[in-house]
Formats: C-alpha cells, structure tokens, sequence
C-alpha cells in the first residue's frame, strides 16, 4: 500500500492531502504535524485485528484519542493562498484525514474519502457517469441503490441494465463499449444472493476496459471481504452499518487503488460538500476500532440463529448454511458469513406477525449495529421499489430480514421462538415446533436443537 502523500505539490493540496505545515509553537519547539497518518511510522502491517485498533497520530500533545477538528475554516500565514494542507474542511480537516488514511489501511486501499452516508458515496462515484453511459447492475440490491439508479436513467441520461448477477455470463452479455459501470452487491440486500465479483470483473474489464467495477460491500465490512482484491476498482460501503456498529452516525466510504481515480471522486467531494464531518469522522474512527469483536460476535449468532430456523423447516437465505446455493462462491471471497440473514414463512400476514411479536428484535431498517433488528424489507428498506418491480424481480413480499446483534444468543432464540408461536407461524408438535407456510425443509432438518420445545 503506497503511503500518504509527503509532498507540498499543489496537486497534493488539491487533494486535500500532503504533509501537514509544520510550524513552530510559541516558545520555538518544532510542532510536528497533527495528526499524521494513521499508517505505523515503521510501515509494519500488522494482522487486521491489530491494524483495526492500531493508529498513530503524532500529536503535539500525544493525545491518545486523535482530537476533533472543529473548525470550519483554518488560518493562514500570508494572503498568498496555498502553503498549508488545510485552508477549508469542505476540502480537508485533520480528524477526516486520519480517518481517511486509518482506513484506506484497513480496506486495503490506497486512498479512502469518507462522505456523509453511504448513498452519499453512491452519488459521488456515479457523478463519473456522462449521459449516454451505460451501467450495468443487479435485480436484488438495496432500495436507495436501485432508487437512485432510477432517478439517474430517467433525469440523467443514463441506461441502466439490471441483470441476475448471479450469473456472470447474464452480465457479460450485458457489457459493451458504452458500460462505464458495473455496480455489484454481495451478499445482495435483502435476498443474500452471492455475486463472483473476480470473474464478472475481469469479464467486464476484458470487454470494456474503461469500465469500472464498483462493489457495495457493505454487508460484510473489510474485515471480511476485500473487493479491491478481488479485481473491483472501487469498493465503497455505508459507514452507517459495521463500520460504526451504534447506529449513533451515518457515513460513507469510498476506497480506491488508483490515483487519478481517487482524485476525481475527491473532487467531486469537495466540489458538492459532502466530506464527513469533523465529529462524525472521529465517532466513525471511533467505532471503527471494534469492528473486529463486535463482528465476531455478531457472525457466530447469526450463525446460530440461521441454523436454529433452517432447522424448523424455514428457508434461511444465510451464506454460512452449506444449504446456501454459493456456499462455496460466497467462501471463495469472503472471510466470514457477515450477520444479516433472510427467512421467509411463505405468508405475508404471518410475517408481519412474526415481526411485530418480537420484543428484543427491534423493528428497524439498517443493519450492522451491536442491537439486532427485525423488519420486513418489501415494506421498509425496499419499499422504494414500486410492487411491480418487486414481482418481477421475485422478491418474496413475506420475507423477514434478521440483522443480528451481539446479544445473549439463548436470549435472542428464546424472543424468536415466542414470536413465532405468538404469530402463528408453526405447527406445535410433540418434539418442539415445525415451520408451516413455506415449510422448505432445507438442510439439517430436525437435528439438534430443532426438537427442543420452545420458550414461549
Ligand atoms: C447495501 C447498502 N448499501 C448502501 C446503503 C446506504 O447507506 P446509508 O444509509 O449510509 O446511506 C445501505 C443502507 O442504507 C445498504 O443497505
Ligand atoms: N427510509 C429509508 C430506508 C432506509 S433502509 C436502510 C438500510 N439500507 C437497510 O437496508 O435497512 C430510505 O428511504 O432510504
């Protein structure tokens, strides 16, 4: 990973990004810039667990948690313009460049911008499109992705193809000279469908090698994929989810190996005034540091949850059941199953039961907080996607989307089967409880803690 800038070019400056002015304080001690980048100054990398936590900011007063910068605007020595790294924070505020730089590290990226939300990046890096452009996109993605999409082919001169990219080949039958943009999800959001992002890439770059292949990865965060390495030329994520784990800011990042690419999505940024703010850029950072046990916890009761209702005899859309479809794509990728997981009851009312029964599942869109959710997405998250479409496009209208917390496990079945029997959505039987509706007996059926009676 090439290092930060050191140099005073104006491009550097331009950018936002460069060696910070070093000045004198009043007593004549040299003050070294504040803060410097997240990177360790002997450019050791360490484990991602480590890195995750591991930040040096050089402070002037070795101020152990990097300050916020709360200031608009930045003095500066003579009326010349330039000379310093920071003028205005719309272009640049310290505590947003060492956010930027602590996780280009961790995303394995040479440079990270961080934005106002997620669709704050979205829009951002499809500003790169010109009219007459053609992207390239899925028929299960989130409902802002798909909104915006559509807002830009009926305002924006844009064709968008959505295809099953599930299949590589429907994609590369899709791409042509005119594709500027593949756009994957993977997991999608809400069906978890697993998209191959090496093989569409290359497909795409072999065909159109303008094209750039951006990746939404936030249903896994960096700790478990990395598209960048996977051959996607920009990965961006909403920092609303795992990277904040709170739910207590909204943010976006946007990571990228190539430099001029990078320069153009900064200066979009700077130009629309989207940065992250000062505060949130250090609650971002903040969080950011936990990512790794609050995953690990989140993950191993997603796992438990998707195999205590696959085990029911519900269909559980989840890539850490081998009953998964692209058990062995999802794994090929990534390093871990994540902890959003979908099940349907095969009855739209039921579900709406199912949802409204829980108590400890809280009814919320997002996902990736440390407190688990329930909703479902046809009438939440993806309500923006008009009924029509949803038919076409074969989303279950009874689908029940879980975004699993770091709770008591026992404590979050325990609220699950109640609601479920509250709901009606089971068959009571002598050995414990059996799905009814959908009732696809998928995988272990019957083992384990299926036979246990539920607590209700
Ligand atoms: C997969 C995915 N990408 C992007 C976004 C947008 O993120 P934000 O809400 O931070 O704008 C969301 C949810 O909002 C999402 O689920
Ligand atoms: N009313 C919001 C809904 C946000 S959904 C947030 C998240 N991506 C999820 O999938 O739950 C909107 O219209 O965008």
């Amino acid at each position: 990973m090439s290092g930060p800038s050191t140099g005073e070019s104006s491009k550097a400056k331009a950018n936002g990004v460069g060696k910070a002015f070093v000045t004198k304080d009043l007593d004549g001690h040299d003050l070294p810039p504040s803060p410097a980048p997240s990177t360790p100054r002997n450019g050791r990398k360490y484990a991602l667990m480590t890195e995750l936590v591991y930040t040096e900011s050089n402070d002037q007063y070795n101020a152990s948690s990097v300050p916020i910068y709360q200031s608009a605007t930045f003095k500066q020595d003579s009326a010349m313009g330039g000379g310093q790294e920071y003028d205005y924070t719309r272009s640049g505020n310290p505590t947003r460049t060492h956010l930027e730089r602590h996780l280009a590290k961790i995303m394995s990226a040479n440079r990270a911008l961080v934005v106002s939300s997620g669709m704050g990046c979205l829009d951002v890096i499809t500003r790169l499109l010109r009219p007459g452009d053609e992207v390239v996109t899925g028929d299960d993605l989130y409902g802002g992705t798909n909104r915006l999409l559509k807002y830009l082919s009926t305002h924006g001169g844009i064709i968008v193809h959505h295809v099953d990219t599930t299949q590589p080949e429907a994609v590369r039958a899709a791409v042509n000279s005119k594709t500027a943009m593949v756009l994957l999800e993977t997991p999608t959001n809400p069906l978890i469908k697993i998209v191959d992002i090496p093989t569409i890439a290359s497909h795409a770059h072999q065909i159109n090698p303008t094209a750039i292949v951006a990746v939404d990865n936030t249903m896994l965060s960096p700790l478990l994929q990395n598209p960048l390495d996977l051959g996607a030329d920009i990965v961006y994520e909403s920092g609303t989810k795992y990277l904040s784990g709170h739910h207590d800011l909204m943010a976006g990042v946007i990571a990228i190996n190539d430099a001029s690419l990078g320069d153009r999505l900064f200066f979009t940024i700077n130009a629309s005034g989207c940065g992250l703010s000062p505060f949130d850029s250090w609650l971002l950072l903040r969080g950011v540091k936990t990512l790794g046990v609050r995953m690990e916890k989140q993950q191993s009761n997603a796992q438990r949850i998707a195999e205590f209702l696959e085990s029911h005899g519900f269909r559980v859309r989840y890539p850490g059941l081998k009953s998964h479809p692209q058990y062995d794509l999802h794994w090929s990728m990534a390093r871990g199953a994540g902890a959003v997981l979908s099940f349907e009851t095969g009855d739209v009312n039921v579900s709406e039961r199912i949802v409204e029964s829980a108590r400890l599942w809280a009814i919320s869109v997002s996902f990736g907080c440390v407190n688990s959710l329930i909703s479902m997405p046809c009438r939440m998250s993806h309500a923006s996607i008009d009924e029509k479409t949803r038919r076409e496009r074969n989303m279950p209208e009874d689908i029940i989307r879980l975004c699993v917390g770091i709770e008591d496990p026992e404590d979050l079945i325990d609220d699950l089967s109640r609601a479920l029997v509250q709901a009606g959505a089971v068959n009571i039987t002598p050995d414990g409880f059996r799905a009814l509706g959908a009732g696809n007996v998928v995988g272990e059926a019957d083992s384990g803690k299926a036979a246990e009676t539920p607590a209700v």
